[in-house]
């Protein structure tokens, strides 16, 4: 808009220039229209000027002028042949009575009493009268008079001759008018004197007195000029006039009258053409602003205000892409651009957020329903691969006998041991977080395999004061495993309590699992730990090992002693089983005065050693009550191992009751069951 404001001074500046060309146009075409009718005057003039000196010739014709008597002779017979020019020759008297004459008389008539007459007598030289329309021959003419002077200088007679001057067609040629323009002659009378063309017959006739340029000229005190009007034709033209003559009854005027449209129109053409180009200049100037204007700003304005419009709909990825533009615009679309990045950047972030704290909480809700370890596990994993997509990792857990970790699932591949020690692990040494940067040279983890060295994560399972476990992480950007550390934290923090849950649960059901009388656990509950930890083995391919107990002659001891001395020795021998047992076997009372050890981890030979103890610690036991010492007692027992000696818990069991049974043959003897396979099935069935 500034540019086209800009742009209307130069403009006005341009149209005033043509105006001011277009009238100097006009000026110069009324300069040439004054030439054209000066140049007729001329020629009017000349010729006027010419039959003066004919007829002032002729008047002086020695003949002529001597033989005063011959003179109408003359006229009469040569004069006509000599001077054709002249449509009528008259000689008059000095008192005016014309004496003879070629033609019309009547033109002459009167002539005595004229002021022309009386001057051409006083002046004795030759002369013009004024200019008149002869009807008769439908022609103007002017009197052209001279005296005829004696030898004495007297004036002997006027000889009078009439030159017709309607040759304009040849005048019109001189002045190379075009066909429409018009030449004519007026006089101050209104008197129509000639006209060419003439095609209504005008010539002779007051017409003129009904145009405006008869008016015109006649209260115009300049000698010539030119008028633009309305001509008696009705045509508006370029009117040039002059005067023919000046004198005190008749002033005569020669005119030419061009049509407007004609005479200007070079004047018209330049300003057209002037318009036209200054027209197409300010079109291109427009077309070049406009195309600059969408260049530079409209375009560029159009993809910022689209872009908005994008981000706005939702489409993050919406971008201008005209950070390389140097202009105002362009910082400006560099800085949406800048903008748009961090919103997009930070609404992804919150839609991560959003997701993980999502699946945490759905990680959390299965977690809830979950019964078993290996039910959490399963979890952890399913979960694991959707928080921490294409990364390695893994989660140990405590072993139950707490002095290592063992490796309970992972996903992936993580270069991780199966199993580590405590102190092998920074993060469980510490009790915290430990994440390691490949680049640096911080402390790695023994469990980790390197190298090469990973970018990795160690996060302890906390519960309760109590380490369940740990969680290890990989990623090869160390920045996104910095990101997820929280993440992480929370993943850890949910599995260890529902661990810790889990675990205190069973503790719960332990606890009510637990045999009255020896604190020990009870047949149910046995069943149930050998149930879930045969599955455990099998998955493992670990062994169980099953210890079958039972006190030599019981009944001979609660008869000797009596029932209640039955009840102290079988709390001892339940005091000494628990306090024989490491803290991942299982001490129950399977019934009566038998009772029974699990083994997780144990091996048929290392069972049958425990139980070897088992009986002699029993042997050497001192059993009293109120002080009362009851005797030496000694147990039987009976070892069996899961999977080898059957693969379920109870044909494992019913095994190691089959080498009880062997051992109660002699008693205070441990049996194991592969070992006297044969005896033990011949016994059962001599049973
Ligand atoms: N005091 C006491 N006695 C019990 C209890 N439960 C079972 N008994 C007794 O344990 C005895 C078991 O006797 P038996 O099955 O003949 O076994 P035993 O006398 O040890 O003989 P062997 O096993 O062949 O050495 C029975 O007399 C039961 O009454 C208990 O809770 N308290």
């Amino acid at each position: 808009m500034i540019f086209l404001l800009a742009l209307l001074p130069a403009l006005g500046l341009a149209i005033f220039n043509s105006h001011v060309q277009y009238e100097n146009q006009k000026a110069h075409s009324r300069e040439s229209a004054l030439r054209v009718v000066r140049l007729l005057k001329g020629a009017h003039t000349q010729i006027i000027d010419d039959a003066k000196s004919l007829v002032k010739s002729m008047a002086q014709f020695p003949p002529f002028r001597d033989q005063a008597a011959q003179r109408c002779n003359f006229l009469r017979k040569s004069f006509p042949q000599m001077f054709q020019r002249f449509s009528d020759i008259a000689l008059a008297a000095p008192d005016g009575n014309i004496l003879c004459s070629t033609g019309n008389i009547d033109r002459v008539a009167m002539l005595g009493s004229t002021p022309f007459f009386s001057e051409l007598l006083t002046r004795r030289d030759v002369g013009t009268g004024a200019y008149r329309f002869d009807p008769m021959l439908a022609s103007p003419y002017v009197l052209i008079g001279a005296p005829v002077l004696s030898r004495e200088n007297d004036v002997d007679a006027i000889l009078l001759a009439t030159l017709d001057f309607s040759a304009f067609e040849a005048l019109q040629l001189t002045a190379q008018l075009s066909s429409d323009s018009v030449i004519f002659v007026f006089d101050s009378s209104g008197l129509f004197l000639a006209r060419y063309p003439d095609p209504e017959g005008w010539e002779g006739t007051n017409r003129i007195t009904k145009a405006a340029i008869f008016h015109a000229v006649q209260s115009s005190l300049a000698d010539e000029g030119t008028l633009d009007l309305l001509g008696a034709d009705g045509v508006p033209r370029l009117f040039a006039y002059t005067k023919l003559r000046k004198a005190p009854g008749q002033t005569v005027y020669l005119a030419t009258g061009v049509p407007v449209a004609l005479a200007y129109a070079n004047a018209r053409q330049d300003i057209v053409a002037d318009l036209i180009t200054y027209g197409g200049l300010l079109l291109l100037v427009l077309l070049i602003a406009w195309a600059a204007v969408q260049a530079l700003v409209s375009r560029k304005l159009r993809r910022l205000v689209q872009s908005a419009g994008r981000l706005q709909a939702g489409e993050l990825g919406a971008r201008t892409g005209m950070q390389g533009a140097g202009d105002e615009i362009g910082k400006l679309a560099a800085a949406f651009d800048a903008m748009a990045d961090s919103m997009e950047s930070r609404i992804l972030e919150l839609q991560r957020h959003g997701n993980e704290m999502r699946d945490l909480k759905e990680m959390s809700d299965a977690m809830q329903v979950c019964a078993t370890q290996d039910e959490v596990l399963a979890i952890v994993r399913q979960f694991a691969l959707r928080l921490f997509p294409d990364q390695p990792g893994a989660l140990y857990l405590t072993h139950a006998s707490g002095d290592f970790f063992e490796l309970r699932t992972h996903w992936h591949e993580p270069v991780v041991n199966s199993e580590f020690l405590p102190q092998d692990c920074w993060a469980a040494r510490r009790g915290k977080v430990y994440r390691v940067d490949a680049a640096s040279n911080q402390p790695r983890c023994h469990h980790v395999h390197t190298p090469p060295p990973i970018n990795y994560m160690c996060v302890p399972l906390m519960a309760q004061g109590e380490m369940l476990g740990i969680l290890h992480l990989e990623n090869d950007q160390a920045a996104r495993l910095a990101d997820e550390q929280p993440v992480a934290m929370a993943f850890a923090e949910h599995t260890a309590l529902t661990l810790a849950n889990l675990r205190l649960r069973d503790k719960l059901h332990v606890q009510a699992m637990r045999d009255g009388l020896t604190g020990l656990l009870n047949r149910r509950f046995m069943e149930e730990s050998l149930l879930r930890e045969t599955r455990h083995a099998r998955r493992n391919h670990s062994q169980i090992a099953i210890i079958m107990i039972d006190i030599d002659h019981f009944k001979r001891f609660n008869d000797t002693f009596g029932h209640a001395a039955g009840d102290a020795l079988l709390r001892a021998i339940g005091k000494m089983l628990q306090e024989a047992m490491r803290g991942s076997d299982l001490a129950c009372r399977y019934g009566g005065e038998e009772f029974t050890v699990i083994l997780p981890g144990t091996p048929l030979q290392a069972a049958a050693t425990i139980a070897e103890k088992l009986r002699e610690s029993t042997q050497s036991m001192e059993v009293a009550m109120e002080g009362q010492a009851l005797g030496k007692i000694t147990i039987s027992l009976g070892v069996a191992c899961f999977p080898e000696h059957g693969d379920t818990y109870e044909a494992v069991l019913h095994a190691a009751d089959l080498a009880l049974m062997h051992a109660k043959q002699t008693r205070n003897r441990v049996v194991k069951y592969a070992q006297d396979e044969l005896e033990i099935r011949r016994q059962t069935q001599r049973r």
